[in-house]
């Protein structure tokens, strides 16, 4: 069993009383496992059909599964081509929680690593926009990452303090997540260095930030707009009373009820101090109720306020850049993917229609990195590769999971083969992995060094 804060677990049977010794119980147990199908590639039914592992449904989540640990998803090919996040499963309830639908706006403030983030894609299903946000300059980038591997196309990803973004982006959201900083208390079966971190000290400072990531996202959302804040601690300090604070200083916003998802607790009112608002509407997940960490999750609409109307920018890109993408496109693509087009020095992005200005913000991408200008030619970015379907490709080539070639590619050697030379769309099962270059009789390897395996 891991070493609790002597303090954590004082507080904990202070909270749960009679329930104290089945949460305590827990520790012994080993933590449970979950990936979450990307339906931008596959659909739920199908990869149940192909997929090696041992799965059963998480019940909050239609693309939620717990797997055993002997499956190891993360070391299989399926995971470089993107088709599931390993995710906590109770994590996985969040966005089911803030459930954005195809077409609209929405901001996951505090989104590295992206587990969130790639789910909230998922749902949208390449209409609309996500920003997804990391004030972290090191973890922003496993943010991006992870959304390439996604596929997602829609999703501007900002490295930004949160009262910066609220200045550019007022009432601009219909959905916003807060996945808040926390003392990880939830995590300590996971993440040992969490355990040994906590102290209220954590604690007081997590409540501070939590107040003011929460002020700059309510200016961020519409009125009717939906805000989801979630933690995955269970110190009340970070859960109801930062919902109650958060109430009594926006009058313009009200809980709503979340629909029970199996397994969902009730927040408790009395945890927080000089409380008038029903906090038995949050919900908590216990480890000892569910299979699943824990978390807590409030869900807020906002019911005033001003209607803002942001001006949106239409990029200005060089003809000679998008010529030489579409060239490309017409020498390797059947199907090109087209639309507004940003360049950022020599990277050309597919963006969304309705961006505002965005000077001074500390973009990452602005959408889809579709390649680099070089001269005379274009480059195409693993990123174009996952996004892509094989049917897209003009020349592919499959390889199977367990393969020799397969892991060659992912080791970033070049393959000898024959075929017809240009840019060539490596699969696995049918899934893109990334792109290689026929040249005469050799496959020469784009597979990104960063990601090549050892
Ligand atoms: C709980 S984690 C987010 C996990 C993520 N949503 C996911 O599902 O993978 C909280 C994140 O908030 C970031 N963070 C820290 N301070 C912040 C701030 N002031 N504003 C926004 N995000 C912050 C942390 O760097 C961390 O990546």
């Amino acid at each position: 069993m891991i070493e609790l804060p002597e303090l954590f677990l004082k507080r904990m049977k202070q909270l749960l009383e009679v329930e104290f010794d089945p949460f305590l119980q827990i520790y012994s147990k080993p933590r449970v496992h979950g990936l979450r199908v990307n339906t931008l590639k596959v659909t739920v039914e199908d990869f149940l059909h192909f997929n090696p592992f041992h799965l059963t449904p998480v019940p909050w989540t239609n693309e939620g599964f717990y797997y055993e640990e002997t499956d190891q998803p993360g070391k299989h090919v399926y995971h470089a081509a993107g088709l599931y996040y390993i995710q906590e499963p109770s994590a996985m309830a969040v966005a089911s929680v803030l459930s954005p639908i195809p077409g609209e706006r929405v901001l996951d403030l505090c989104a590295a690593p992206g587990g969130k983030a790639t789910q909230i894609a998922t749902y949208l299903q390449g209409r609309g926009l996500l920003v997804a946000n990391e004030p972290h300059p090191v973890r922003v980038k496993a943010l991006a990452e992870n959304l390439e591997r996604f596929g997602v196309k829609n999703a501007l990803i900002t490295n930004e303090m949160p009262n910066q973004l609220a200045k550019r982006f007022p009432s601009f959201f219909d959905r916003v997540l807060v996945d808040a900083p926390c003392s990880g208390e939830g995590m300590f079966r996971k993440d040992p260095e969490a355990c040994a971190m906590w102290s209220m000290e954590t604690i007081e400072q997590c409540a501070i930030r939590q107040a003011e990531i929460l002020d700059a996202a309510a200016k961020m959302l519409r009125v009717g707009g939906k805000l989801v804040y979630s933690t995955c601690t269970f110190a009340p300090e970070e859960n109801e009373q930062t919902i109650a604070d958060f109430l009594e200083r926006h009058p313009d916003f009200r809980l709503l009820t979340i629909p029970d998802l199996n397994g969902f607790s009730p927040g408790h009112e009395e945890w927080a101090q000089n409380n008038k608002f029903k906090l038995s509407q949050t919900i908590r997940l216990w480890p000892h109720k569910i299979r699943g960490e824990g978390h807590f999750i409030a869900l807020l609409e906002k019911i005033d306020g001003e209607d803002r109307k942001i001006k949106s920018v239409t990029p200005r890109v060089p003809s000679d850049v998008i010529q030489a993408y579409l060239s490309f496109t017409q020498e390797n693509l059947k199907e090109p993917i087209t639309g507004t087009y940003m360049l950022f020095g020599d990277h050309l992005y597919l963006t969304m229609d309705q961006l505002p200005d965005l000077s001074g913000i500390k973009v990452i991408r602005p959408g889809l990195h579709l390649g680099t200008r070089k001269k005379n030619r274009f480059e195409p970015s693993h990123s174009l590769a996952l996004a892509l379907e094989a049917k897209h490709a003009l020349r592919t080539i499959d390889f199977s999971p367990d393969s020799a070639e397969v892991f060659a590619y992912l080791r970033g050697e070049t393959i000898p083969r024959q075929g017809e030379d240009g840019w060539t769309l490596v699969t696995v099962d049918g899934f893109p992995l990334g792109f290689g270059k026929q040249t005469g009789s050799l496959l020469k390897n784009h597979y990104p060094k960063g990601l090549r395996i050892h």
